[in-house]
């Protein structure tokens, strides 16, 4: 009741930003002790992404119920996990038989379930176990937990999120504002480049990444990073490059033993943060996010997305583009085009 009466002071609040006793109800309004309930699961939670992200979601004070779900050992992780005394009650799951009830009541479900890369393989080398195992989880999300927010980590995230997708709409679910492709990663790696090339502190920095999660897919908008830099023309190419290959140094140092999860699993948690921010009406809360666009031509795009209560609120345009930029975005859409199709014939086929 306290809450509740709280929140509408705090909505009302809102909508006048610019008094000082706003935010002071905004804090009380959206601190742990107020905050709304939350589920979130995640599937893949005894993985090398899984297991930090559990953790660091365990940390999240906008969680009430975490729940943990894999095939194997999850017992372990949750039993683990649950002695950390933080907000949310964490319960585990394993098995098809109780993927339902790790479901139940999601609000936002993570995917970091599926094979990862080992050195030489492309992440669409991945296509032919992660797409199957991803059109069975977005089943059991459709039934469910049909209004949960969706956040796809598994690769190729290009394709997977496109699957995702066909499956909902055949089961009569699809909400194209509640599903997400996760870049977060490609954003996290733009910012520690740029600040280390700009000597600039990075706790400032943003950059946003879009296109896709490949490759040259992968998009960084260093014209519009900030704080602003008079970095070089080859500086620039260089840092798009690590960038884009930055998954890839990842799974050539780690020699066979899978690619980015420590990493990953902070992007991750950045992300589905901004999720839970979006959901409980906290405002212009941004992250870049792959989903469906009408930005460009391609059905699905990765850019800047104002999060709401519904997911998606706007999807924001690419800004004012550099040459090499504008020619990184005409050079990246027939790749991206294929891995989207690729993707939803699959799901229509199966
Ligand atoms: N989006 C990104 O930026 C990004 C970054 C890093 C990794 N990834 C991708 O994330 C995925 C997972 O990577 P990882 O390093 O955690 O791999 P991992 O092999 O360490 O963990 C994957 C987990 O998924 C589980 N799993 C397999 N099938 C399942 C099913 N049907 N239901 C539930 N769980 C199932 C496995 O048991 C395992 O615990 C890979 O596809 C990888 O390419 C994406
Ligand atoms: O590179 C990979 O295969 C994993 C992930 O997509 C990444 O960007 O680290």
């Amino acid at each position: 009741m306290r809450t509740s009466v709280l929140r509408s002071v705090a909505e009302a609040a809102l909508r006048n930003r610019s008094s000082s006793s706003s935010s002071h109800l905004l804090r009380r309004c959206y601190s742990s002790e107020s905050a709304p309930e939350r589920k979130v699961a995640i599937l893949g939670a005894a993985g090398g992404i899984g297991q930090p992200l559990a953790l660091l979601m365990k940390l999240n004070p906008l969680v009430s119920k975490l729940s943990l779900y894999d095939i194997a050992g999850t017992p372990g992780v949750a039993a683990d996990v649950s002695h950390i005394n933080t907000r949310s009650e964490v319960a585990g799951f394993m098995g098809e038989d109780q993927l339902g009830q790790a479901l139940e009541g999601s609000d936002i479900v993570i995917i970091p379930a599926g094979v990862p890369r080992k050195p030489g393989m492309t992440r669409d080398d991945l296509f032919n176990i992660n797409a199957g195992i991803v059109k069975s989880l977005c089943t059991a999300i459709a039934k469910y937990c049909p209004n949960a927010l969706v956040n796809m980590i598994s690769n190729p995230v290009n394709s997977t999120v496109p699957i995702a997708a066909e499956v909902f709409k055949k089961a009569g679910t699809y909400d194209e504002k509640k599903l997400f492709g996760v870049t977060t990663l490609d954003v996290v790696r733009a910012k520690t480049f740029y600040a280390g090339k700009a000597k600039v502190p990075v706790s400032e920095v943003n950059v946003p990444v879009v296109g896709g999660h490949a490759g040259i897919t992968i998009l960084p908008l260093f014209s519009q990073a900030t704080p602003k830099s008079n970095l070089a023309d080859d500086e620039i190419a260089a840092l798009t490059k690590r960038t884009q290959d930055g998954g890839t140094e990842v799974v050539e140092a780690k020699a066979g033993k899978g690619s980015a999860t420590l990493s990953m699993a902070y992007a991750g948690a950045v992300f589905a943060d901004a999720c839970l921010k979006g959901l409980n009406g906290v405002p212009d809360v941004v992250e870049c996010s792959f989903v469906q666009s009408n930005v460009t031509e391609l059905t699905f795009f990765a850019s800047k997305v104002r999060l709401g209560k519904n997911g998606v609120e706007e999807v924001l345009g690419l800004g004012p583009l550099s040459d090499y930029e504008k020619q990184g975005l005409e050079s990246l859409k027939p790749e991206l085009k294929a891995s989207i199709e690729k993707g939803i014939k699959f799901a229509s086929a199966n």
